[in-house]
């Protein structure tokens, strides 16, 4: 009797643990670990993952229930990603089969075919599959399951004689074409041609021509040409069985244009110094993390480069994470420029079939380097020898719906499983790294110096209160907009960024007050020029604009706040001849839009690039020599306790796209606070005296990095029982947790109602508590068992990256 071991995809179910099924007797030599099967539960068939296999049971025989089918003959998890699951579900608080989706491309959740492809000569093949191949190249999955070859087929996919290709059922995304393949047998090519009569002249000609090109795969439109034949004697000859359409699924290419081949320059003394202690890890095995602290522009990507280089020599594979918005083409040429055909690109611009290709390249171990944003951590390499985290601050890394995972941790743990380095780089580092490298958890590795040894860009800081004074109503100080004229004169390029997080154009009522709110959130809704409504950024609610307060019927009803529209509408105005690419989510929404703006303002098809935080990152433009920044403290505001420090990231990041090639930059930082200490630190662009500031700050509140924080959130459509209910999470925690731990809470979340739900939480502080997570796992036990019914949604989030 052989039992599987299956984590079930059921989310509302108290108890994570896997099930036993029985592995009926024609399955048993197919099924493996990391195979996904189809079991009955309750009354439903559902999917699910094998983690194990075994030979007994406790589960009585009259219970016992046997798997109904088999999904995959090849597993789709490998033993890490497995072992990785089960210590990933305690780390975040989540179910084990949220943690398995998470590895695994979404298109195996979408609809798909199989495809068996013949990797040898069919002759290789032992019978039945011989006899099938004979005749084919690729034959579907679901054909020979019906012949009942699925055990053959398994044993010639462990020879690697066959391969499953999973073919995406969704429209526009598969790409395969017809091909024409003659026969290998000369002889019968021979026979057919002799059996025909010789008023087939065109088939007889075709048949010639294919006894010279027996065996090949032929495209049907080359035979044609070539042949001088019709689709009709092509077909006859076919019918004789002479050839036969086979399909073959080409790898669809997101990438667009060939990039050439680039060198690798020669280091910087600084970045030698850099990659050595690397590349010895790499040679010893060594699981250590490096913390490349490196200026805007020193080159911290030249450093990967070489890194990965040696890390391909060494015959092992490389993944390097990149945050989602500065995925540019830009960005992913660097890599592909240098190591071609073995780079596989992942992330969410791609369509899901083009992520699955990418995938599976990297499952079928054709390539050596996956380049992708948060979830390409895991890539299923199975030699990994090089993990990359760029731009290690972003908080992007870490996931907001469960599985809460954040991306640096999984790649530690898959540098202590493969016994390999991990670079977190960046010129901003987090707080929470920067302190590891300070107590060698990390090791520090720093540029001080850029690249070509340009020199930073200068900043100066305006204090906008002083341009209101003099009563300049634009936007734009004194000194910015003559600093915008100068390059204009010049034909230099001019990045301006509007700092718009938790911030928006709201529609506000000048007589009362009242600003438009959403109907189902606490959020005031965004005014939107281009349809002229208004819109909630969290949950998409729509409405025209009021002609009339809803309120008082005052018709002094009128939008305010600065919006990137509105900011290109007063640059046009001030500067008439001034060419503006505007990048934000309105004008990147559809696919490749973003990559087409960077494209042309890298082209220099624009004098001004004006955006979000989306073009605060990554860009590397020559001809960049002024920055502004038009409003630095919308994010200063927020309530949060990184406020500073993201305020402090987002204005190096954005000055360091100044000046990075011959011509120096120069950047100027509008504010109305220009004493803030995140503001003044920005403008000497030093990292290290603004850490020191910021972690006596954090030290006096106990924030991270001196202490771990968790966040709890309980929400309810009705306000009273979602209040009742954090009440009771904050006094199970108080009973459970020691004195390690404060508990903070419950109160209100920053946005009480979202979705027209209320939401409440507490906050729980920590250094060392042991009891944390099993306190934490038996809460959400009580929630799935109880609460869920009645409505309630409990999350819990460790080191959340908002508050
Ligand atoms: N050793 C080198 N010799 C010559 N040029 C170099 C060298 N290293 C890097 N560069 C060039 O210097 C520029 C800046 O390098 P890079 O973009 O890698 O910096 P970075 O540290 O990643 O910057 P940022 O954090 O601002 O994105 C690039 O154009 C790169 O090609
Ligand atoms: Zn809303």
């Amino acid at each position: 009797m052989k039992i599987a071991e299956v984590i079930v995809d059921v989310s509302a179910y108290p108890v994570d643990r896997p099930f036993d099924y029985l592995i009926p007797d024609e399955m048993e030599e197919l099924i493996e670990c990391g195979c996904r099967v189809k079991v009955p539960f309750g009354a439903r068939n559902i999917l699910g993952f094998v983690v194990g296999i075994k030979n007994d049971t406790d589960v009585p025989p009259d219970k016992l229930k046997p798997v109904s089918s088999l999904l995959d003959i090849e597993p789709v998890l490998t033993k890490e990603m497995m072992e990785l699951a089960k210590w990933m579900k305690n780390e975040t608080i989540s179910y084990e089969i949220d943690c398995l989706q998470v590895m695994i491309p979404s298109a195996l959740r979408a609809k798909y075919e199989k495809m068996v492809v013949l990797e040898t000569d069919a002759e290789n093949l032992e019978e039945p599959l011989r006899t099938v191949f004979r005749r084919t190249t690729k034959a579907n999955y679901k054909e020979l399951e019906k012949q009942n070859l699925l055990i053959p087929l398994k044993k010639a996919l462990k020879e690697k004689w066959v391969s499953i290709e999973t073919v995406v059922k969704q429209k526009g995304t598969i790409k395969e074409i017809r091909k024409v393949k003659i026969s290998e047998d000369k002889d019968f090519l021979q026979k057919v041609y002799e059996n025909l009569s010789n008023r087939a002249k065109k088939q007889k000609q075709l048949l010639l021509w294919m006894q010279q090109h027996a065996g090949e795969i032929i495209e049907p439109e080359v035979i044609y040409r070539k042949t001088d034949s019709s689709p009709q004697v092509l077909q006859a000859v076919i019918g004789h069985g002479a050839a036969e359409f086979v399909m073959e699924e080409v790898y669809r290419n997101p990438f667009k244009k060939d990039v050439g081949k680039t060198d690798f320059f020669t280091l910087t003394e600084e970045q030698e110094k850099a990659l050595q202690p690397i590349v010895d890890a790499m040679d010893n095995h060594s699981p250590e993390t490096f913390l490349l602290h490196g200026v805007t522009g020193s080159g911290k990507t030249e450093v990967y480069l070489q890194a990965i280089q040696h890390c391909i020599q060494q015959g092992k594979e490389a993944i390097v994470l990149v945050p989602e918005i500065s995925l540019t083409p830009q960005m992913t040429n660097r890599f592909r420029s240098r190591f071609g055909e073995l780079v596989a690109v992942m992330h969410s611009g791609l369509s899901i079939g083009e992520k699955f290709d990418e995938w599976r390249k990297v499952h079928h171990r054709k390539v050596k380097v996956v380049v992708g944003a948060r979830s390409a951590v895991f890539a299923p390499f199975e030699n990994v020898g090089l993990i990359i985290i760029d731009e290690e601050h972003e908080t992007s890394y870490k996931q907001e719906d469960s599985p809460r995972y954040h991306a640096r941790d999984v790649a530690i743990w898959r540098s202590k499983y493969h016994r390999c380095p991990v670079i977190l780089g960046s010129a901003t580092p987090s707080l929470e790294s920067y302190a590891r490298a300070r107590k060698n958890v990390y090791k520090l590795l720093t540029l001080k110096e850029r690249a070509l040894k340009q020199s930073l860009p200068s900043v100066e800081i305006v204090d906008m209160r002083k341009e209101l004074k003099k009563g300049n109503r634009t936007m734009f100080s004194e000194k910015l907009a003559e600093a915008i004229r100068g390059r204009l004169e010049k034909n230099e390029q001019i990045v301006l960024f509007l700092n718009r997080r938790g911030y928006s154009s709201f529609v506000l009522c000048r007589d009362c007050g009242t600003v438009m709110q959403c109907e189902n959130c606490d959020i005031s809704l965004t005014y939107h020029r281009y349809n002229e409504k208004l819109k909630c950024h969290y949950c998409g609610y729509e409405q025209p604009v009021p002609a009339i307060c809803p309120l008082c019927g005052s018709d002094h009803i009128r939008y305010f706040g600065t919006g990137t529209q509105k900011v290109e509408e007063e640059l046009t105005k001030l500067f008439p001849g001034a060419r503006v690419l505007r990048m934000d989510v309105d004008t990147t929404k559809r696919k490749g839009a973003h990559e087409r703006i960077l494209e042309d303002f890298g082209a220099g098809k624009a004098d001004i690039l004006l955006g979000t935080q989306m073009i605060a990152k990554g860009l590397d433009f020559p001809n960049i020599t002024l920055v502004g920044v038009l409003s630095a403290d919308t994010s200063l505001h927020l309530p949060d306790f990184r406020a500073a420090e993201r305020t402090f990231q987002l204005l190096t990041q954005v000055s360091g796209r100044a000046g990075r090639a011959e011509k120096p930059g120069e950047v100027i930082i509008q504010t109305y606070s220009p004493e803030h200490y995140a503001i003044q630190f920005a403008k000497a662009q030093q990292y290290e005296p603004f850490y020191e500031r910021e972690m006596l700050m954090r030290h006096e509140a106990d924030y991270p990095p001196y202490y771990y924080i968790a966040l709890v959130q309980v929400s309810h459509e009705d306000l009273l029982v979602s209040a009742e209910y954090a009440k009771k999470c904050a006094d199970y925690l108080r009973s459970r947790l020691s004195f390690n731990a404060s508990i903070i809470g419950p109160t209100t979340a920053g946005i009480v109602r979202l979705q027209n739900r209320y939401r409440y939480q507490c906050l729980i502080k920590y250094k060392i508590e042991p009891n944390l997570i099993p306190t934490f796992l038996q809460l959400m036990k009580i929630y799935r068992t109880d609460w869920m019914k009645k409505g309630i949604t409990l999350t819990i989030d460790l080191n959340p990256t908002m508050i």
